[in-house]
C-alpha cells in the first residue's frame, strides 16, 4: 500500500483539491510537529521526568500537572515561529497570547487544550492534545480576547492528538474527518483511515456515572433507560465505557461509535458542565459532525452557540446521531 503522509495529504488538498490555502496548511503542519513533541515528552513518562503536580494552577482552579504545562510551551513556542498567526488561546492561560513577530500579517487564531485527560498522566492512560483554528476577522489591529468570540461553525480546521498504545492525529479542514497515525521510527505522520464515519447507531455510551445522583430529569430518565437494557423502554442492551479523557472517549466514538456526555448538573447551577466551549466541544464538535454524528448542549447544536467568554464551558452530548437527537429531544419536554 502506498504510504501518505500528512503533509503529502495536506498538498493535495491545497494544490489539486483546492480545499485549504497553504497558509493553513502550514498552520497545521506545525501543530502537527508540536504534537509529536508532547508525544516524545508523554512517551518518556518518568525517564523525562514530565509526570506529576506542576505545582501551580490554571485560570480555572485547577491543579496543573508538569506535562500541562510543558504541553502548552511546546505548542506555544513551535506556533510563535511557524505559522500564520495573529495569536493563540489555551485552557491552561488566563487571556490570549498575540504573536509577537507576526507575518505577514497572521491571518488565523489558534485554540487549544494542551493536555486533555489530565487526571489520566500519571496513571499511563490515553490522553491527548485537542485544537482549533479561527480567521482572524477582517481588519482586525491588535487582537483582542472578543476576536475570539465566534461561534464553531466558523472553525476552518479542528482535530486533536491522542497519546495512547499508539500516537495518532485525527483531523478536519470540513472535507470529513481523516486519521494518521505516527511512524515513531520514521518521525512522520502516515494517513491510516480516511473519510471517518460515525453510525447513526449504536449499544455504548460513555458518562461519568458517579454523578448520576446531581443529574437533571432528562439525562436521568436517558441513562435509566440505557440501563434498563432489553427489558426496558429501548428493548436493547448497552455498554458502557468512561476513560475519562475527552480524546480517548470521542476517539473509540470515531471509530465504532456511541455517546459522549458530560452534562451540566445540580451541583452548581450556574455552571453550565465541565468542559471548555472553545477548547474541547467546538473542536470535537465539528469533527464528530464531519463524521456523521451529532453535537449538542442538550439544547442546541454546539457549534451555533455565540461564546460569550473566552474560557466558557458548556454541556456535552455527542456521537452517534440517533442517540444524540433522542436526549436533546428529552431537554425540550
Ligand atoms: O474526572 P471526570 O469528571 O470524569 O472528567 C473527565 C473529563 O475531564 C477532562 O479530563 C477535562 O479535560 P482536562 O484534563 O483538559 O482538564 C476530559 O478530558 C474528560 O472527559
Ligand atoms: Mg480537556
Ligand atoms: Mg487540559
Amino acid at each position: 500500500m502506498k504510504r501518505v503522509s500528512l503533509t503529502q495529504y495536506l498538498v493535495e488538498e491545497q494544490r489539486q483539491n483546492n480545499k485549504i490555502p497553504a497558509e493553513l496548511r502550514l498552520l497545521i503542519e506545525v501543530v502537527a510537529r508540536a504534537c509529536k513533541s508532547i508525544s516524545h515528552a508523554v512517551g518518556k513518562g518518568a525517564l523525562g521526568e514530565v509526570l506529576g503536580s506542576a505545582g501551580s494552577e490554571n485560570v480555572q482552579g485547577e491543579v496543573q500537572k508538569k506535562l500541562d504545562v510543558l504541553s502548552n510551551e511546546i505548542l506555544l513556542e513551535a506556533n510563535e515561529w511557524g505559522g500564520h498567526l495573529a495569536a493563540m488561546a489555551s485552557e491552561e492561560m488566563e487571556t490570549i497570547h498575540p504573536i509577537p513577530h507576526r507575518y505577514p500579517k497572521g491571518e488565523y487564531m489558534l485554540l487549544f487544550d494542551p493536555l486533555d485527560g489530565s487526571s489520566n498522566i500519571d496513571v499511563n492512560v490515553s490522553i491527548g492534545t485537542i485544537f482549533s483554528v479561527l480567521k482572524a476577522p477582517d481588519g482586525m489591529q491588535e487582537p483582542t480576547e472578543k476576536d475570539f468570540l465566534q461561534p464553531g461553525t466558523k472553525q476552518v480546521a479542528a482535530g486533536y492528538a491522542v497519546y495512547g498504545p499508539q500516537t495518532v492525529l485525527v483531523l478536519t479542514t470540513g472535507d470529513g474527518v481523516n486519521c494518521f497515525t505516527l511512524d515513531r521510527e520514521m518521525g512522520s505522520w502516515v494517513l491510516t483511515q480516511r473519510n471517518m464515519q460515525i453510525p447513526a447507531d449504536t449499544k455504548e455510551f460513555a458518562i461519568n456515572a458517579s454523578n448520576a445522583r446531581h443529574w437533571y430529569p432528562p439525562v436521568k430518565r436517558y441513562v435509566d433507560e440505557l440501563l434498563a437494557g432489553k427489558t426496558g423502554a429501548r428493548g436493547k442492551d448497552f455498554n458502557m465505557r468512561w476513560i475519562a479523557s475527552m480524546v480517548a472517549d470521542v476517539h473509540r466514538i470515531l471509530n465504532r461509535g456511541g455517546i459522549f456526555m458530560y452534562p451540566a448538573d445540580a451541583r452548581e447551577p450556574d455552571k453550565p458542565g465541565k468542559l471548555r466551549l472553545m477548547y474541547e466541544a467546538n473542536p470535537m464538535a465539528f469533527l464528530v459532525e464531519q463524521a456523521g454524528g451529532a453535537a449538542t448542549n442538550g439544547k442546541q447544536r454546539i457549534m451555533d452557540i455565540q461564546p460569550t467568554k473566552l474560557h466558557e464551558r458548556v454541556a456535552v452530548f455527542l456521537g452517534s446521531k440517533n442517540e444524540v437527537e433522542r436526549v436533546t429531544g428529552y431537554h425540550g419536554e
